[in-house]
């Protein structure tokens, strides 16, 4: 699997306010970036807590690049990837229309009743790990269904976690030219932290591109 990881932060490194609400902190050139990231994967995929807070509906926006993914024997949008341990996502999110295949991964702890009410709506959901769901299972799971290039677009609990599994190979970071500020804020990279030197990822910078009022960093893992 290949993994590129997405986000949006202002300059303090937070993805939203502590009110947890969605901020636009790209504007429509990184926006536009966005779609064409997702344009190029097989899956995107965010955790169940960004559902919950933005309830995202993860398709293309540019009717060009379904056009040209079908011209391809591509489905016209990339399909969609909920990390949800107890199958939390509402069977009324955005996410579960029928628009794009939706995956729920979910751990063995997610209760029958929810996954089947998950399942009634047409999800496909796999289970991977016992209380939390296992990343790095879940995408094998996923390459079952042909799924080799999965955009993530956080939270920052997740994003964590698939740095602490060693699963990122790309990072690219929009920090626009704001301060959000707050303790309790989500970060680019949550979860309990690293906290050995020797542990903290390395990123090697390979590009550093201007759009709208802020830059967008690009990282190899
Ligand atoms: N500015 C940006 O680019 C973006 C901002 N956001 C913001 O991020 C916030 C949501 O982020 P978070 O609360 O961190 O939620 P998250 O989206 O990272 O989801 C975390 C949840 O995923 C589930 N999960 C399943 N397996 C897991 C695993 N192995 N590791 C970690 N979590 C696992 C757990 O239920 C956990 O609570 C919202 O405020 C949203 O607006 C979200 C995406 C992009
Ligand atoms: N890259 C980026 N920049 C921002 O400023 C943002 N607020 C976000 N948020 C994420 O964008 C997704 C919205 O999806 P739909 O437009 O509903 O398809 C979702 O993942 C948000 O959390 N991202």
């Amino acid at each position: 699997m290949h993994v590129v990881v997405n986000a949006a932060t202002s300059v303090d490194g937070k993805l939203s306010s502590r009110r947890r609400e969605q901020i636009e902190i790209s504007g429509p050139e990184d926006f536009d970036r966005m779609d064409r990231l997702r344009a190029a994967a097989d899956a995107v995929m965010v955790g169940v807590g960004t559902v919950l807070a933005d309830d995202p509906h993860l398709t293309l926006d540019v009717e060009d690049r379904r056009v040209q993914r079908l011209r391809n024997g591509r489905p016209g949008n990339p399909a969609r990837v909920v990390a949800d341990s107890r199958a939390r996502t509402p069977t009324d999110a955005r996410i579960l229309d029928d628009e794009a295949t939706t995956y729920l991964l979910v751990a063995d702890i997610a209760p029958d009743d929810r996954v089947e009410a998950l399942e009634a709506t047409g999800g496909v959901v796999l289970r991977a790990g016992d209380e939390r769901v296992d990343l790095a299972a879940g995408f094998e799971a996923l390459e079952s269904h042909d799924v080799e290039r999965v955009m993530v677009e956080g939270g920052g609990e997740i994003v964590f976690s698939l740095f602490e599994a060693g699963l990122v190979d790309e990072l690219s970071l929009y920090v626009g030219s704001l301060v959000i500020g707050g303790r309790d804020a989500p970060t680019l990279a949550d979860g309990e932290g690293f906290v050995d030197v020797d542990e903290f990822p390395r990123l090697e910078l390979t590009d550093v591109e201007r759009l709208d009022d802020g830059v967008v960093l690009h990282y190899a893992v």
